[in-house]
């Protein structure tokens, strides 16, 4: 029998993880179909699970009889490691959480072509926040707002995006100066990175000056994390090589701690560090002091500068709400504009928009625009999706092969 397959609708509103629960429990009233049957879900935190299992543990469940951590996989190895894992258990539904964050078009492709090949046997319930990720063969819609769950014919049927505003107050002043002014932050000379015998990265070329606004590209596994990890200090393969961070060559015994300083740095999981009661004041604060939360009293001068940043963001009606009460699109804003508050020399966004609804994605990517264009900091936009709305002066584009990947820089 030909099965249904769902796609609903999520966006900062939507009680998700409670609905997702509920499916789990077979105790959801609005999808009755699926109440006495096994499911099986297939999300971002499930993957995290399995890597914290295996850090913790050493044990394999999703790689069993494979050399690689799942931790070391590129995103589109890990999710498909896990959608052959569930499928392995035989459910009768499958709960696909965003499943197309992080991946690149070609794996995203890829990831479609499995799902179109497993759909008689499984019915799909995909829970997705980018009309773009629809699966071709879905049949029933619906939005979850809050926990109401509301149906519709076809997702042409949905509130249509209304692009926001522009932000049109001015970005704040730094609040100091860094003592570094050359130039050249980051020059990659020929640097190439292999892993056991896998080359990764292949006579990689790459200058990053004062105040440009790059977007890194590449597909699922093309070496994104690597280039960046070897910036920030986090990954040894560096050494040895024409890697020059902010003019230190890589391994001259250069301090991390002072590399640090000077790099904001964010991807959607800092977010999860947060877990105190922390007011959105003084979470930009702390973008200042460099802390998770606030253990001395702000000054005056720290205070002014929060409130200019959340009047920007248009934000300062709610500084003393709790940050862990925000929807996701608040709390990616608030993160990000705690990265720029200092206005670092070089600005890391390491998929920032990941699970975000297409109304926030376009609010994140206008503040980011605002932020590279207003200011001295060197920005790097890390996406697999083509941003809409984005602007960058320049793409860093890698492009795998049998030998690694090779870089090349497009003007926008
Ligand atoms: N410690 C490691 N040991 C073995 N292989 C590794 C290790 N770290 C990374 N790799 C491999 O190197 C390749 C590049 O990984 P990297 O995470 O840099 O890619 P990426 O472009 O950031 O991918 P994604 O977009 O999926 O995050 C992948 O094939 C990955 O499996």
């Amino acid at each position: 029998m030909t099965k249904s397959h769902w796609a609903i609708f999520t966006d900062n509103n939507s009680l998700k993880g409670d609905f997702i629960h509920s499916l789990q429990k077979g105790a959801n009233n609005d999808l009755k179909e699926l109440k006495d049957l096994n499911g099986a879900l297939f999300s971002k935190k499930v993957l995290e699970r399995f890597i914290d299992e295996e850090d913790r543990h050493d044990t394999k469940v999703i790689n069993v009889g494979k050399n690689q951590s799942v931790k070391s996989m590129s995103s589109g190895e890990q999710k498909k490691a896990l959608l052959n894992y569930l499928l392995s258990l035989n459910p009768d539904f499958l709960i696909l959480d965003n499943p197309f964050d992080n991946l690149d078009v070609e794996s995203q492709a890829d990831l479609k072509v499995r799902l179109n090949q497993v759909r008689m046997d499984v019915i799909i319930v995909q829970l997705i926040s980018r009309k773009e990720d629809v699966l071709p063969f879905t049949d029933r819609f619906a939005k979850l707002t809050g926990k109401e769950l509301y149906f519709y014919d076809n997702s042409e049927q949905l509130t249509p995006i209304e692009l926001p505003k522009s932000f049109d107050k001015s970005i704040p002043e730094p609040p100091f100066h860094y003592d570094y002014d050359k130039d050249i932050l980051i020059e990659l000379k020929g640097v190439s990175v292999k892993y056991l015998d896998k080359a990764i990265l292949q006579n990689i070329h790459w200058s990053i000056k004062k105040g440009e606004f790059w977007e890194l590209r590449g597909r699922n596994g093309s070496g994104k994390t690597t280039i960046l990890s070897m910036i920030t200090g986090e990954n040894p393969k560096g050494y040895g090589q024409e890697l020059y961070i902010f003019d230190n060559k890589k391994g001259s015994g250069e301090s991390v701690w002072e590399i640090k300083k000077r790099i904001g740095y964010f991807t959607p999981s800092i977010t999860d560090k947060f877990t105190g009661y922390h007011s959105v004041e003084h979470m930009i604060i702390s973008g200042l002091t460099d802390s998770i939360g606030l253990y001395t009293k702000p000054s005056e001068i720290q205070k002014r500068l929060a409130k200019q940043w959340l009047q920007l963001i248009d934000m300062w009606s709610i500084k003393d709400h709790l940050f862990h009460d925000l929807t996701m699109g608040q709390r990616r804003l608030i993160m990000c504009a705690r990265a720029m508050v200092k206005h670092p020399p070089l600005l890391i966004l390491d998929e920032p928009t990941a699970g975000l609804d297409d109304q926030s994605a376009a609010l994140f990517a206008a503040l980011v625009n605002k932020f590279a264009k207003a200011s001295n900091t060197t920005t790097i936009f890390v996406s697999h999706r083509k941003e809409p709305g984005l602007n960058p002066d320049l793409i860093y584009q890698l492009e795998v092969d049998d030998q690694g990947s090779k870089g090349y820089v497009i003007k926008n």
